[in-house]
């Protein structure tokens, strides 16, 4: 079952809790810089492993140290607790 979409309040409160992530549409986005291409794909790849070890994948857009990420559950169409959940580990590992 698909988790419950957050309310406008809760995803105003889950955003104080991170760093640097903006509303999209129904997505939560971030833009990160690293110093080069192989750093940026080395973020990729760990941040590759909570998304599976949580069955949650976030879009990813890659251009040579920059990388944008959108998250959004597509299986509820909107912002659950899982993109925040997802989004605090990012953030652990940025
Ligand atoms: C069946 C399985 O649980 C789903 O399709 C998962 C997988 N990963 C997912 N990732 C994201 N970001 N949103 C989803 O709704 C989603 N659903």
């Amino acid at each position: 079952m698909a988790a419950d979409l957050l309310s406008v309040e809760e995803i105003d409160e889950a955003l104080l809790t991170l760093d640097g992530w903006e509303v999209v549409d129904d997505s939560i986005r971030r833009e990160l810089e690293f110093d080069d291409f192989m750093e940026a794909i080395d973020f990729i790849t760990r941040i590759a492993v909570y998304a599976e070890e949580m069955d949650h994948h976030p879009e990813i857009r890659n251009v040579y140290n920059i990388v944008s990420l959108a998250l959004t559950t597509h299986d509820a169409g909107g912002l659950t607790q899982k993109d925040f959940d997802l989004a605090l580990k990012i953030d652990i590992e940025a």
